[in-house]
């Protein structure tokens, strides 16, 4: 099989979908691997590196998309579906219930495209999401202490206080991968944390491992709406798998925010867990805040992309054995031995095959076994 892998052209994206080591496995599988040129040069991959594995490098986007097996990171951007094409297989992030234009050229194409977020263990653990939720929440903490600055439009709190001078209060909604790793570098940082969820069981385990470090609360819109009014800084990370994200933040609760706090969306990418940023949509790198009565709104949709290098790596560990998997047996025998890895089908033959998906968009929802 042909893989090959495109270059990122999102804003401020540097990750890259595969790593020389992952080049070098599938070669060994009797692969071939077309890598776009300088795919990897800005985080310190050259394509020499990607070459002494057995890459081959191509000059353009058009051939970088050519592959059998098309492995990105994010999201083909609107420049990006000209390369879609009917039996084409892409294996990248998509959050097609935040994308409905994305969705409509994967299904007019027919591309079989397999999303990295919502290939799910039994265990209901989100394997290929899971590292850059990581990464994402660790940022999160950092991201909300820069902006508490006043240079930043914050209110000029330190996220620990000092000695006679409280800390910041870091509240967390979603207590998931994202919210716990956010929640650690918080309570890392000195700040006063608490973490919402309505899962019981994920809170006991919280409490069980931080006590009275990280303060837990079950998930009501009145506990949200008292804990949001008292935040220094709200971050948002809810996931309902596959699906558009519950606003369970509404414009109401952030209009009692006090002026300089500040809300970091994560969940912005599966449309938003905050009323306010799910209206305005994602930000960029570039201009990544705006102020809303007073309050400073962070959403960008590909945090994970700033630390590019850590996230490259950190992502390719979990999406390697998957994406030999779909090279050494195709795509269907690869989904039909790894029931995991099947409920990344979200597109084939002009068809949606995932749930959130379809009940977003108002269409049908194939089964799987229809195709498997
Ligand atoms: N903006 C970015 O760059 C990135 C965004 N993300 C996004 O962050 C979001 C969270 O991802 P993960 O933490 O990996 O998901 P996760 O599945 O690990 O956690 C989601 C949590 O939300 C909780 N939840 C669901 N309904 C709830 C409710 N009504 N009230 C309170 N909690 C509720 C779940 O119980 C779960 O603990 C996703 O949308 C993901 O795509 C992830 C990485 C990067
Ligand atoms: C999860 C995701 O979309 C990202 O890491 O950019």
């Amino acid at each position: 099989m042909i893989v090959s892998v495109p270059k990122e052209i999102k804003n401020q994206e540097y990750r890259v979908g595969i790593t020389p080591a992952g080049v070098r496995a599938l070669v060994d599988a009797g692969h071939k691997v077309l890598v776009e040129k300088d795919a990897g040069t800005a985080i310190g991959i050259a394509d020499a590196d990607y070459t002494a594995q057995g890459a081959t490098i191509v000059n353009t986007a058009k051939e970088a998309w050519s592959g059998d097996m098309v492995v990105k990171v994010k999201e083909p951007l609107e420049p990006e579906y000209q390369y879609f094409r009917e039996g084409m297989v892409l294996f990248t992030y998509l959050h097609l219930a935040a994308e409905p234009e994305l969705t409509k050229a994967l299904i007019s194409k027919k591309v079989t495209a397999i999303a990295y977020e919502t290939v799910q263990l039994p265990t209901r653990v989100l394997p290929l999401l899971a590292p850059m939720s990581e990464v994402a929440g660790r940022m999160a903490a950092q991201v909300g202490a820069n902006l508490l600055t006043k240079k930043e439009g914050g209110m000029g709190l330190l996220m620990g206080g000092t000695a006679g001078v409280p800390a910041a209060n870091f509240v967390v909604v979603g207590a998931g991968v994202v919210g716990f790793n956010a929640a650690k570098v918080a309570v890392g940082m000195g700040a006063k944390v608490t973490i919402i969820d309505n899962n019981i069981d994920r809170l006991r385990q919280i409490d069980d491992l931080y006590g009275n470090q990280i303060q837990t609360i079950f998930s009501n819109s009145l506990n949200i709406a008292h804990a949001v009014k008292e935040a220094d800084v709200v971050v948002g990370s809810v996931l309902i798998p596959g699906a558009a994200t519950p606003q369970l933040v509404t414009e109401a609760m952030v209009k009692t925010m006090k002026p300089g706090s500040v809300i970091v969306d994560v969940a912005i990418d599966q449309g938003g867990a905050v009323e306010t940023t799910a209206k305005h949509g994602a930000t960029s790198h570039d201009n990544p805040t705006f102020m809303f009565n007073g309050v400073v709104c962070y959403c960008v949709g590909n945090m994970p992309g700033a630390v590019a290098r850590t996230s490259t790596f950190t992502l390719t560990n979990a999406t390697l054995p998957y994406m030999v998997q779909l090279a050494n047996k195709g795509w269907k025998e690869a989904c039909k031995a790894n029931e995991s890895l099947a409920k990344g089908l979200n597109t084939h033959e002009g068809k949606v095959f995932f749930k959130g998906v379809a009940d977003k968009f108002g269409m049908e929802c194939h089964a799987l076994s229809e195709v498997l």
